[in-house]
């Protein structure tokens, strides 16, 4: 384990709480509503005042009868923890969040449903391949010799922009799990995006954050991405794309365990993927998500981006000063989203906070900027 990662572990000793919603929303007629079942406030509510920021008001909890505990110091050790039908069993350590939800199961998760839209005939136009020949499908990446001779002399920009153009003809059917159901295509650009504005130059990095969640989440192969991206772009991919036969659980110690043995490109884009998901848990939480479950991700996630931290400086210190601002509101009391690192928001800072929260309540229907950029 990294320093970064003993150091960081060191801090949280959190009785945690993780559910299992379905990996993607997938929809067949885009419609972000909030109506309907949706117990999140009818507004995105997201702020930022003077470092410190509030976003939403969270709600209840579905139930179940398992949780998780984070244990320091090795952050693999993510232990499941029995409950009683009331919620968690505390002890003296762990903190002692003001709402306790009712139990729920952290593992195994459903597989993620995979985006239907990535139709073989629109792949294999690129290759011009009939789908059933493509000569790539049984093929592992080692064997692949490299992009395809048709995209050979294209420009770095003109490859990025077919990137982008792949990436969401396969995420054109998902959305994210937030209560407006953004378009899923939004956040490996916004990942892209995190890379590009803090001076990642390499394509090849940016291409594979457009790519990242291809694998994992739809149809796509690495031997394609190999074919029409090149075995960089495609290696780089793998090295992000979690194992979908694992539970939620096993996936996130195995996202600890191997995230110091990745290479740098490959930890520069699971500094963006994880900015990009806090930032949009604290903006607007996926639906459903607690204050039990938020901490979790932020403990989880900062494990992991300490691990790599080093791989990009500009894009850790942004997350350090994410861990140590964030916050959010549960009936009215105020949490850290990463109870370990964030201190306790001042009174006069409260203040600027709800009269943003106000502000928002209005209507913000407008997607704002991310905070930090
Ligand atoms: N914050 C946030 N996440 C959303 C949203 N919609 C989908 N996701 C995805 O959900 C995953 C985080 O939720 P978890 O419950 O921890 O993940 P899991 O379903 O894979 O167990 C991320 O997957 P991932 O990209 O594989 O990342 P990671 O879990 O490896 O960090 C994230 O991309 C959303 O609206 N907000």
């Amino acid at each position: 384990m990294s320093p970064q990662a003993q150091s960081s572990s060191s801090s949280s000793n959190l009785h945690l709480d993780l559910p299992q919603p379905p990996k993607k929303i997938i929809t067949t007629s885009p419609s972000p509503s909030s109506s309907g079942s949706n117990t999140l406030p009818s507004t995105n509510a997201h702020g930022h005042t003077n470092g410190k920021s509030l976003l939403f008001e969270n709600t209840p909890y579905p139930t179940s009868n398992t949780s998780i505990t984070l244990n320091s110091p090795s952050p693999s050790k993510l232990n499941i923890a029995s409950t009683n039908g009331n919620g968690l069993t505390k002890t003296p350590s762990e903190l002692d969040l003001s709402r306790t939800p009712p139990p729920r199961t952290f593992a195994p998760s459903p597989p993620p449903p995979i985006s239907r839209c990535d139709s073989e005939t629109d792949i294999n136009m690129h290759i011009n391949v009939a789908p059933h020949d493509n000569p790539l499908s049984t093929i592992g990446i080692g064997k692949v010799k490299g992009i395809s001779k048709r995209y050979k002399d294209e420009s770095e920009l003109s490859r990025l922009m077919r990137t982008v153009d792949f990436a969401a003809r396969k995420h054109s059917c998902q959305r994210r799990k937030d209560v407006d159901q953004t378009p899923y295509i939004n956040h490996p650009i916004a990942v892209a995006n995190y890379l590009s504005s803090t001076g990642i130059t390499d394509v090849r990095v940016l291409q594979a954050a457009v790519l990242h969640d291809t694998v994992e989440d739809t149809h796509t192969t690495i031997e394609e991405i190999a074919q029409l991206f090149g075995t960089d772009v495609a290696r780089i991919v793998d090295e992000c794309t979690d194992d979908t036969s694992l539970s939620g659980l096993e996936r996130k110690t195995a996202q600890l365990k191997s995230a110091p043995f990745k290479s740098r490109e490959a930890q520069q884009v699971k500094l963006a993927d994880k900015i990009h998901n806090l930032e949009s848990i604290r903006r607007c939480p996926p639906v459903g998500w607690g204050i039990k479950r938020i901490q979790a991700y932020f403990i989880w996630a900062k494990q992991v981006t300490d691990v790599c931290a080093p791989a990009h400086p500009p894009l850790a210190e942004k997350l350090q000063e994410l861990y140590e601002t964030a916050y959010t509101r549960v009936d009215g009391v105020y949490h850290p989203c990463h109870p370990g690192v964030c201190g306790p928001l001042t009174e006069p800072e409260k203040d600027l906070v709800d009269s943003r929260l106000r502000e928002l309540k209005k209507g913000d229907k407008v997607c704002p900027a991310p905070l930090f950029f």
